[in-house]
């Protein structure tokens, strides 16, 4: 059971006793790899995917039945400032896409057999713009983690969270600053789309929200609350139950691993449920892997979001779990093992 969030150094604490992986599945699964009919290591990433993954469901051959995506999707004053090529109705009129079936995301969901559930988050009420000041006050910031914390089906056996909200580029981007240094240009990108003049606009919204920002952010949970939208605080707070949950979790595109990010800033190991499902074609998704220290499975160039590259590559984690979970062993098989 998920305990009740009570206020922000609850969830802190919760973060940093966060269940671990357990050694003895790991163990087992490990020692299953080890007599499948196949030559040591042939099945490479794979394996130690199934692995992993039987780790966290603690079962040395696990299954995965239960997918769950969830699309949070959120509004932000920064907008204001001309950072996106499309304006921010785009929002809400996309939650409508989602609802009726007609974005990508519902067509990868479907194909990887997984429940969709989309959360709109206040889009009525945008964030305020973070050059101006703090994007949301505690009390935002909470809902939006509790939103997030809520959404996780406790039932469900994977989480791919992904997201919607015209401007989130600018504040991935101003939270990647934040929480790992170097220059605004190094972690600001074109988003859906904006022009060499755009961009350095946005560069500039960047720089300066976060030096606005950065002596009030001593962990992502204040980096959250500076420069966040709503959808990303929501997906950082599924992250952490899916977590709690021992839910192994696919992360998404440049957005998606900004929220994640603030996690690992705030608790070490935060993330140790957690692949990256796909490097997206946004500049600095490369760079926010590496600090993540996470080796993406796809390369597609994607750039939409919704979780449109994790789910997609639900496919993979679903080919390393059933070769893991329904192969022969050399035994049963009859095969000589060299
Ligand atoms: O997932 C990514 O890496 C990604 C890269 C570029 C754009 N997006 C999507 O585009 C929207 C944000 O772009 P922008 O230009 O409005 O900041 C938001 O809805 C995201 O889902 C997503
Ligand atoms: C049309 C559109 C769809 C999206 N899906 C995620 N982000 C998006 C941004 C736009 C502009």
């Amino acid at each position: 059971m998920l305990p009740v969030l009570t206020d922000l150094d609850h969830f802190r604490s919760l973060l940093s006793q966060a269940p671990a992986v357990d050694l003895g599945a790991l163990a087992a699964a490990e020692q299953r790899n080890g007599q499948l009919t196949k030559p040591p290591g042939a099945l490479a990433r794979l394996e130690q995917l199934a692995i992993w993954y039987g780790g966290w469901r603690q079962t040395g051959r696990p299954v995965i039945e239960s997918p769950q995506v969830v699309i949070f999707a959120g509004n932000h004053g920064v907008c204001e400032q001309g950072v996106s090529a499309f304006p921010p109705e785009v929002t809400a009129q996309m939650v409508g896409n989602f609802e009726h079936g007609g974005a990508a995301i519902n067509q990868l969901a479907a194909l990887a057999g997984a429940r969709l559930d989309v959360q709109a988050l206040c889009l009525d009420h945008p964030t305020k713009d973070f050059t101006q000041g703090a994007a949301l006050d505690e009390a935002g910031l909470m809902a939006a983690l509790q939103a997030g914390w809520g959404s996780v089906d406790p039932a469900s056996d994977l989480l791919v969270v992904g997201e919607m909200g015209i401007g989130n580029t600018t504040s991935a981007a101003a939270l990647a600053h934040a929480l790992f240094g170097g220059e605004a240009a190094d972690w600001t990108g074109r988003g859906t789309g904006v022009d060499d003049a755009g961009l350095e606009n946005k560069t500039r919204v960047v720089r300066e929200g976060v030096a606005l920002h950065q002596s009030a952010i001593q962990d992502g949970l204040d980096a959250l609350r500076c420069l966040g939208g709503r959808e990303i605080v929501a997906m950082a707070g599924a992250i952490a139950a899916a977590r709690m949950l021992r839910i192994p979790v696919i992360l998404d595109g440049f957005i998606c691993c900004a929220a994640a990010a603030c996690l690992a800033q705030t608790a070490d190991g935060a993330l140790d449920h957690c692949i990256a499902g796909h490097q997206s074609a946004e500049n600095a998704h490369a760079a926010l892997l590496a600090k993540l220290g996470k080796e993406p499975l796809l390369s597609l160039g994607l750039r939409l979001g919704e979780g449109s590259g994790a789910a997609l590559a639900i496919q993979i984690l679903k080919g390393a779990v059933v070769c893991h979970s329904g192969m022969a062993t050399f035994a049963e098989a009859g095969v000589s093992d060299g």
